[in-house]
């Protein structure tokens, strides 16, 4: 007699049996059980949503005449099939990469066991991007067999989950397709044969990767993708192509077949310049070369009509308005509204204005975005409100009444204001007190404003290391330069600092020098 031989688990089967105990775990934890999160989500403590579809369809590449696929960048510390891959490192530096990189998602492995990933891994990525302008989509890449995991995704910051064919029955995979669907979230349904696709198709999904790895035996076959492209020709599908994938020739050979996203992992996590990598794996055209823009001038404490008009033809980029009743050029509202209305006139007419440049192909991060965009509006001279000491309610209604175009506050005005205020606002930073400066996503531009008292030199070298310190690593930090700068000093400020702004204070005691003699010395600086 004998017994027939016990089958041995696939690996699948093995991770499926671990995550369905941990799920058992952290559901009976108190704190995370179900009806946590259920209340968690209930209080909208998740944060906000972006469409996956709408997303995979933008990449750095769709405004060219052959648009490449997009990419889903994965974070992925270790393999079961590899083993360690990159165990240094951080998910939310490497998540920033890939978003400044073109990633349409990111996708974060969250299995602690085999892959060393895990929940916060995938709230820091979110965390880390979600100033971006337009940022990647997350994606949290687990085993997924149960509704909890589906709601701690959202709660964490996903945009959208992976669901597994292979693993799941047909009715628990329309179960949880529908709770993915019914919490905003179209998920990425994961198929690795005709048979699976049937089933993603069934179920109505619009983003279907085929995995060319079998999770059962790891053999890659980039083929599989391949053979099931007629499957979805002519649907309103998003078909996406994971796991293999190295180099250019598979992409290529992808793109042509019509495929419309492409997953990568190990190859991401190995390469040594990823945004070079990136952009060679995808064919994705060089970003710009940065446009170096004159420096631009900000004029403080315009309070007549006939200056204004004269400066706004001089080609003042902005003029400020001080809206302070202390201050010897305070102005009102009215006042300002009508003034406004003169510069918009007088400024540059539209066609001496600079072109505004084409929507950035590759993404900058928070501050350098806001400049450009700023820079590229035809608009001059655009008219900035200087607030001190102003309620919200009193900035609001002088927004409104004299159309300024930006607002200039203090540092210590509450963060949670500014996302009312409807105009793009300059925060004001004391140069020894730049906590926050370089914080994206609250104000769209810093401005650093020197201790006169400490003398120009120290001020200056102060001042450019914070541009140096930059955005991203990469980018240097844009912030408008304030305070004591003159006709005589200013060239050497620009110099030393590399500012993307200056700002002359008609306020200053002793008076300013010649404005104009100011804005002719920064253009001879250019
Ligand atoms: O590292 P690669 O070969 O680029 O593969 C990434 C990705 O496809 C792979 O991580 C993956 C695809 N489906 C999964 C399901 C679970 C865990 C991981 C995966």
């Amino acid at each position: 007699m004998s017994d027939a031989p016990k089958k041995q688990p696939t690996i699948l089967e093995t991770i499926y049996a671990q995550r369905a105990k941990d799920v058992e775990v952290a559901k009976s934890t108190a704190g995370t059980t179900p009806e946590d999160i259920s209340a968690l989500l209930a209080m909208h403590l998740a944060p906000p949503l972006i469409p996956l579809v709408d997303r995979l369809k933008r990449n750095p590449s769709s405004n060219t005449a052959s648009p490449s696929p997009s990419l889903m960048a994965e974070i992925k510390r270790a393999s079961p099939s590899k083993g360690p891959i990159a165990m240094t490192t951080n998910a939310a530096a490497q998540a920033l990469t890939y978003a400044l990189s073109g990633a349409s998602v990111i996708s974060v492995l969250t299995e602690p066991t085999w892959f060393k990933g895990s929940l916060l891994d995938m709230r820091l990525a979110r965390q880390a991007i979600d100033a971006l302008p337009d940022r990647p989509a997350i994606l949290r890449k687990e085993f997924i067999l149960d509704e909890y995991q589906i709601a701690e995704a959202r709660l964490h910051g996903a945009d959208t989950v992976l669901l597994i064919v292979a693993m799941l029955s047909p009715d628990r995979l329309q179960a949880l397709y529908a709770y993915s669907l019914s919490l905003g979230m179209e998920p990425l349904v994961e198929v690795n044969n005709a048979r699976e696709m049937n089933l993603a198709l069934e179920l109505g999904a619009k983003v279907i990767g085929v995995n060319n790895r079998n999770l059962h035996d790891f053999q890659v076959d980039m083929g599989t993708t391949s053979r099931l492209v007629e499957m979805v020709r002519e649907r309103d599908v998003i078909l996406c192509a994971l796991s293999g994938i190295s180099n250019p020739k598979d992409v290529q050979v992808y793109k042509e077949q019509g495929v419309r996203a492409v997953l990568v992992g190990e190859a991401l996590m190995r390469a040594a310049d990823t945004g070079a990598f990136i952009r060679d794996l995808l064919q994705w055209p060089e970003p710009e070369p940065e446009r170096n823009e004159p420096t631009w001038v900000m004029v403080s404490g315009v309070k007549d009509a006939a200056e204004a008009e004269s400066l706004a033809k001089a080609g003042a980029d902005m003029i400020g308005f001080i809206f302070d009743d202390t201050s010897s050029r305070n102005t009102t509202p009215d006042a300002a509204a009508q003034i406004v209305d003169i510069i918009r006139a007088s400024g540059l007419p539209a066609s001496s204005a600079p072109t505004p440049a084409a929507a950035p192909v590759t993404p900058a991060p928070w501050f350098t975005t806001q400049r450009r965009n700023l820079q590229s509006t035809a608009v001059r001279s655009l008219a900035v409100g200087t607030f001190r000491n102003s309620t919200l309610s009193d900035i609001l209604r002088i927004v409104a009444a004299a159309k300024l175009d930006l607002v200039q506050v203090d540092a210590s005005v509450p963060a949670g204001w500014i996302k009312h205020i409807p105009v793009p606002v300059i925060r004001r930073f004391r140069i020894d007190d730049t906590a926050d400066l370089a914080r994206p996503g609250v104000h769209s531009f810093a401005l650093v404003e020197h201790d006169t008292s400490e003398g120009d030199e120290k001020n200056f070298q102060k001042a450019a290391t914070l541009v140096q310190a930059g955005e991203a690593g990469k980018w240097p930090t844009p912030i408008i330069l304030s305070g004591g700068l003159t006709m005589k000093n200013v060239a050497r400020a620009i110099q030393t600092v590399g500012p993307w702004a200056v700002e002359i204070s008609l306020e200053a005691d002793p008076p300013a020098d010649n404005v104009r003699e100011f804005m002719a010395a920064v253009k001879n600086t250019q």
